[in-house]
């Protein structure tokens, strides 16, 4: 058990897998928590796929570590006794099966409870336990297509729809919910000694992440407007023509190719535009207020040529030149890097975001940290486990319990 951090203490079984999961019960870990992680005998499902030390890949070191494993086959009766054991010590119990397998595995939700009332029940699906989808499974891709994401971020003709990112977006959303939701929970448990179901869904997280699009106004007989008209191809046509309209006016909230690589510019306000204007050696009235004139051919073509100009002249020096320029001003910008470069980032490390470990038969890794600071940085990380390193010693703590041993008290912390 991890002996210090802000929820020391506190058990947490996991039963979860890939991303969503892991993500939430490694923040715990990393907090302190007792991260108990319960594998199938195969190991969980990414655990080998595509190694990058021996029998590690790099999507498991990066979410595994500070949890403990142990292997139970829940479909052995051994095994269930055992997990029952071990969720009747818990604090918190966490899976992402689809729903219905709970149930079969025989630690649903409504038995969990019965077995210990303090328990947080967390559980993260695609589609939530209601509902025509709610038996499909899900992964990030599908769930951006289906909420309308890859759609809202056509190919520049328009004729396809784009993931996001090309990382996992919605997961990693889904698992810091259900990490909000657990200690939302545990927080309520501290007063009323009762534990609660927490759920978090793919579709949800990815929803969530549109917020701003999503807002419309019931009319007064409590009808929601009807959708915009016409299918997802003309829709993302038209989503295409205008976002490329906007990348041709912009100028200032956008992404400048420069002599040596590429810089963005982002300014939101007149008094950012005027530095901008100045900076880029621009002089024109409409910059101070585009959007309150009239979008004439002509004013379009005047904005077409101030962004052609602008577009030479930053070829005209380095990123490095540009930023500094910007930055003396005060004005939002960045150069484009690629991600890999931001592990030896002076700004990242001065932050430090990323924690190391020492995997034996491997070496040292670093990957990044909790994504979060609490009087500073949780130190003394623990490597992922090797597969089932811990069920023995997981067993004899389980026997060594008093029989009737069930979580532990909220208040016996505070
Ligand atoms: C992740 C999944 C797509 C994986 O689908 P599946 O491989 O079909 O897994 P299931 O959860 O349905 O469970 C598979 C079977 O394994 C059995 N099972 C599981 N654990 C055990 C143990 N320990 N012992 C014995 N048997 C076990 C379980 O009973 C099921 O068998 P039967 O009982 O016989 O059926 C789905 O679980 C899912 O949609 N989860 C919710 C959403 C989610 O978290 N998606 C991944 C996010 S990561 C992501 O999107 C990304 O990486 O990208």
């Amino acid at each position: 058990m991890n002996g210090s951090g802000p929820l020391a203490g506190i058990r947490v079984v996991d039963f979860s897998g890939y991303i969503a999961g892991p993500f939430c019960t490694q923040m715990l870990g990393d907090m302190g928590a007792d991260v108990i992680k319960v594998e199938p005998p195969a190991g969980e499902q990414w655990r080998g796929q595509d190694p990058f030390a021996p029998g590690f890949s790099k999507s498991f070191v990066a979410l595994n570590r500070n949890k403990r494993s142990i292997v139970l086959d829940l479909k052995s009766e051994n095994g269930r006794g055992v997990a029952r054991a071990l969720i009747a010590s818990a604090d918190v119990m966490v899976h992402n099966y689809r729903p219905g397998v709970p149930e079969r595995l025989g630690i649903d939700y409504s038995a969990m409870r019965e077995l210990n009332p303090k328990l947080i029940y967390a559980s993260n699906s695609a589609y939530g336990q209601k509902g025509p989808r709610a038996h499909q499974a899900g992964y990030d891709l599908v769930i951006q297509a289906v909420s309308g994401l890859i759609a809202s971020n056509p190919t520049p003709d328009g004729r396809a729809p784009r993931r996001y990112a090309g990382i996992a977006l919605i997961d990693f959303t889904a698992g810091q919910m259900l990490a909000f939701g657990v200690l939302s929970a545990f927080i309520q448990r501290l007063r009323t000694g009762i534990g609660q179901k927490v759920e978090s869904t793919l579709i949800e997280a990815a929803l969530s992440l549109q917020r701003q699009k999503l807002v419309s106004v019931e009319a007064l007989d409590g009808q929601c407007p009807q959708p915009a008209k016409g299918t997802v191809r003309e829709r993302m046509r038209t989503a295409a023509s205008h976002a490329n309209d906007l990348v041709e006016r912009e100028l200032y909230y956008r992404t400048y190719e420069t002599s040596d690589g590429y810089v963005t510019i982002g300014c939101l306000n007149v008094p950012q535009r005027k530095h901008f204007m100045s900076i880029v050696g621009l002089d024109d009235p409409w910059f101070e207020n585009p959007d309150a004139l009239p979008q004439t051919d002509d004013e379009d073509r005047r904005r077409r040529a101030l962004t052609s100009y602008a577009e030479s002249e930053f070829t005209k020096k380095s990123t490095t030149d540009w930023v500094k320029a910007f930055e003396d001003c005060g004005v939002p910008c960045a150069p484009v890097q690629m991600s890999a470069d931001l592990m030896f980032d002076e700004q990242v490390e001065a932050g430090g975001y990323f924690v190391g470990f020492t995997m034996p038969e491997f070496g040292r890794v670093r990957t990044m940290g909790s994504g979060v600071s609490i009087n500073g940085r949780p130190e003394g990380h623990r490597p992922p486990p090797e597969l089932g390193q811990h069920t023995q010693e997981i067993l004899d703590e389980l026997a060594a319990l008093p029989a009737a041993a069930t979580s532990a008290d909220g208040d016996r912390r505070t």
